[in-house]
């Protein structure tokens, strides 16, 4: 027995052994091919990002993604390659040959990570260009300028409640407690996108508990936990397993965040379904249903089949869709443009001094010609949104039969490339001062030096709701809200930044690209996650 256990046991330290070494030639093959005979063996990058996406991965785990690349950018050039068969490229030009309309890309492996199974695609995750562009004529009607137009209500209803509650029971004079923006715009926001999408405010805004204030946090959680999969070694293996039991095995065992993140979806769905059902059965005379986003999607039909466009599964998909792609970008967007604004005293007193001097009441502020002639307010959301893009990394495109030229070089078939907002926007020879919040490079003025040369050259680089077929459908939105939450705050109360207090700001310790103090510091998990700024409120005295 003795004897035949030392046998079994060798046999078995044997297989692991070669296991082992098939294991190091795999290893040590794939580098020598990644580094001398990949087709993009002669681009630079840091020496582990050409032999495995594990640095990527590292750094999306860590929420610091944006940053590394772009002091890739600083070391390798415009061009570098970030893993074995991805190129990053940082110029304009690059931009627009990646994600122009007529490009010949199709959206990368990232993409297909998202779905909970391959039946629930949204619009944002549909590779195919064919699909995707029906599913996007659905969204261009649930975004049409009318339903922007008419959104605008419920916004402003938001608002205003909002500023009410941030001032509520303050003495003249009085500042209000250090609140947290991140918190207080997520709730913001989340109650807009509750009435625009599912015909009812979430009421997280409110005081008091609600059990749908931990939203905002689950969805954070959410893109957290699924980014760093995006980017990780085994993606294409993850993504062929996710047919093959993967996804029956995530249902099981995901976060609870995520949990519940989902079922908040889905029982919103399922309300607005049954609200839909019953209209359509009862026919209600005379009353016309809510037409929030839910109510397109609902009604809208497949032009080939004459039957509704989407499954329950679908529908359930593209909530999940608008309530992440809604949310937590158009909240950084205001926490970003409140920290500036609180950082930037000869800024905030000139944008305070456009608002107050336009408008004779709050009230005025509202979409029309006085609002777009508010040409600071619209250059301080522009800064903001260029120094902190709520959508930061590079949108993840592989490259079709037939290559692709990018900036002279060609590129051969299945290479994912890309190029980073966040990057692309700070970048040293277009904006010539990168790191400085400076809304007046978006306005031409003989007095302050700014050329149609100088703006035109910014815009080519500026592309924070991204260009091309699947750009932001909900940029009319974002910008509504942003400049009707920005321009009523601004009209009403005063912000200041409580005395030491630096949350949200850059800083020593956190090393190359995050030193600023006067720059806010968010974490790229696709969608960029923020903590602060820390701000007081005091009504304005008039
Ligand atoms: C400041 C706020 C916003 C920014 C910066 C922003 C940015 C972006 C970007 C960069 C994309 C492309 C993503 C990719 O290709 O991977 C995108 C797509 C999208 N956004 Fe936004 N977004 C904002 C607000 C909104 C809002 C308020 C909504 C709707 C409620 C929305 C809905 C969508 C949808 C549905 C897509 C997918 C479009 C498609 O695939 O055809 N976004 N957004």
């Amino acid at each position: 027995m003795a004897a035949l256990g030392i046998i079994l046991q060798e046999g078995t330290s044997h297989w692991i052994l070669s296991l082992l070494a098939i294991v190091v030639v795999y290893f040590v093959g794939s580098a020598i091919y990644n580094l001398h005979f990949s087709p993009l063996a002669n681009y630079p990058g840091p020496f582990f990002a050409k032999i495995s996406a594990f640095p990527s991965f590292y750094h999306a785990l860590k929420g610091t993604r944006h940053i590394w690349i772009w002091q890739c950018h600083q070391v390798y050039g415009d061009t570098f390659r970030f893993q074995p068969n991805g190129l990053i490229i940082n110029s304009p030009s690059g931009h627009n040959s990646i994600y122009g309309t007529r490009s010949n890309v199709k959206k990368g492996k990232f993409y297909e990570v998202f779905p909970r199974n391959k039946a629930a695609a949204n619009t944002l995750d549909t590779i195919d260009k064919v699909l995707h562009a029906k599913k996007r004529r659905v969204l261009n009607n649930v975004f049409s300028d009318n339903a922007v137009r008419s959104a605008e209500t419920f916004v402003v209803k938001h608002v205003d409640r909002w500023c009410d509650l941030l001032v509520d029971n303050l003495k003249p004079g009085e500042w209000t407690e250090p609140k947290n923006a991140a918190h207080l715009t997520d709730f913001l926001v989340f109650d807009i996108l509750g009435d625009l999408a599912f015909g009812r405010s979430f009421e997280s805004k409110e005081p008091g508990p609600n059990p749908l204030k931990a939203i905002p946090h689950s969805i954070a959680s959410f893109v957290k936990f699924m980014y760093p999969i995006t980017k990780s070694p085994i993606v294409n293996f993850w993504v062929w397993m996710k047919p093959r039991g993967l996804d029956i095995l995530l249902e099981r065992i995901k976060t609870p965040e995520t949990a519940r993140f989902e079922d908040f979806v889905q029982a919103s769905v399922a309300e607005r379904t049954e609200q839909e059902q019953r209209f359509q059965k009862e026919r209600i005379q005379g009353q016309e249903p809510r037409k929030d986003m839910f109510h397109y999607l609902f009604q809208a039909r497949d032009p080939d089949t004459g039957g509704p466009a989407y499954t329950p599964n679908q529908l359930f998909s593209e909530a999940t869709l608008l309530t992440i792609a809604g949310t937590d970008t158009t909240s950084t967007a205001m926490c970003a443009i409140l920290f500036y604004l609180a950082h930037n005293p000869r800024v905030y007193k000139k944008l305070t001094r456009e608002v107050r001097e336009k408008f004779g009441s709050a009230h005025e502020i509202v979409g029309g010609l006085k609002l777009a002639s508010c040409q600071y307010l619209r250059a301080c959301i522009d800064e903001s949104l260029r120094v902190a893009p709520p959508v930061l990394p590079e949108l993840s495109r592989e490259v079709l039969p037939g290559g692709l030229s990018i900036d002279g070089a060609f590129v051969p078939e299945g290479v994912q490339v890309g190029t980073s907002g966040w990057s692309l926007m700070h970048h040293d020879e277009v904006f010539g001062d990168p790191w400085v919040y400076r809304p007046e490079r978006w306005i031409v003025d003989e007095e302050s030096g700014v050329t149609a040369g100088d703006v035109s050259r910014a815009q080519m680089a500026f592309h924070p709701f991204s260009i091309g077929v699947g750009n932001c459908v909900g940029r009319n939105l974002a910008m509504q809200e942003l400049l009707v939450t920005v321009g009523r705050l601004l009209y009403r109360m005063d912000i200041r930044v409580p005395v030491g207090d630096s949350l949200g700001a850059g800083s020593e310790e956190l090393g190359w690209g995050r030193r600023g103090k006067r720059n806010f510091q968010i974490r790229d998990a696709y969608v960029a996650v923020k903590d602060g700024p820390m701000l007081q409120f005091k009504r304005r005295e008039v």
